[in-house]
């Protein structure tokens, strides 16, 4: 047998930093969760409990804090640039680091209208991600990502002209509900060093700001005919806004909300163009998945 591949590192790692503004008073805050492998000349560890070559996963997990601490962790494509480069200066052997990192919502409360200086909450599930690939090889691969936000319109989606054959029996659509979590992702041309990605480092903050606010207005805006057709529109529109970013993707749920036949009780109008209480489905849902690239 031979090692095909070998990856190894700390997960799971939860970080909070606090920026403090003397000047204002206000302080703002981040909270993310950092995953940290790293690959090199690292074969005999496995092959022959040989731990001479092996960075402690606890010594990783204290790397992720001490960058945390000398680096900004915003914007987090900047952070995971610095903690994987750290790896690669610091041990000859390693010839990559992958780092995801995962940014929780702290939203600042609005007290009477009035951002406060120091109060937050968690306004939805939704994460900003990136994953990092830092490599002697390739230099700094960024991948940027909305995980997790969930929207849904009450109207304004449709689907009908599909295949019909004796294995349907989806009735076709002008007018269904549309509901989804996003999931999308942009990646970045390589940068050669972390110089590069600190140079025109607003890039990543506008690139995020894009993909939302593109994704939540063509998602309400668009007429779709598809989640297919859908999603392409915002692709389109993200690759337009962001010069450096190269591919834009999206993994998209469809989450069906069935309507539910009332008529058996006293002849109730609940179906169609009469429908307003539905059965919200878990599962199956549908999984539509798209990659958009520069023509
Ligand atoms: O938007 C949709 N795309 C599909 O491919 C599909 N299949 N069933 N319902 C669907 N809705």
């Amino acid at each position: 047998a031979r090692l095909a591949a070998a990856r190894y590192g700390k997960d799971n790692v939860r970080v909070y930093k606090v920026h403090k503004d003397e000047a204002t008073g206000t302080q703002s805050v981040t909270e993310m969760t950092v995953c940290c492998l790293l690959e090199g000349q690292i074969e005999t560890s496995y092959t022959e409990a040989d731990n001479s070559v092996v960075v402690a996963t606890d010594s990783i997990k204290n790397t992720i804090y001490i960058k945390a601490k000398e680096h900004p962790v915003n914007p987090p494509e900047l952070y995971a640039a610095h903690l994987g480069q750290h790896f690669l200066d610091k041990y000859p052997h390693i010839n990559a680091a992958n780092i995801k990192v995962i940014v929780h919502r702290w939203t600042r409360i609005n007290i009477d209208g009035k951002p406060h200086p120091h109060s937050f909450y968690r306004d939805g599930n939704e994460t900003r991600n990136v994953e990092a690939r830092v490599s002697r090889e390739a230099g700094i691969e960024l991948k940027s990502a909305i995980q997790g936000l969930s929207v849904l319109k009450s109207t304004g989606s449709a689907f009908h002209g599909f295949v019909r054959d004796e294995y349907t029996t989806l009735g076709e659509t002008w007018d269904r509900i549309l509901s989804t979590d996003v999931d999308a992702t942009w990646n970045w041309k390589t940068f050669a060093t972390v110089t590069d990605v600190e140079k025109g480092v607003e890039r990543f903050d506008q690139a995020f700001e894009a993909a939302r606010n593109i994704t939540l207005k063509t998602f309400a805006e668009d007429e779709s005919a598809s989640v297919q057709n859908t999603m392409y529109k915002m692709c389109e529109e993200i690759l337009e806004k962001a010069a450096e970013v190269e591919v834009v993707g999206y993994s998209l749920p469809n989450k069906h909300y069935f309507e539910i036949d009332l008529s058996w009780h006293k002849g109730y109008k609940n179906t169609g163009k009469d429908a307003e209480v539905y059965a919200p489905q878990s599962g199956p849902n549908g999984l539509i998945k798209c990659e958009v690239a520069r023509s």
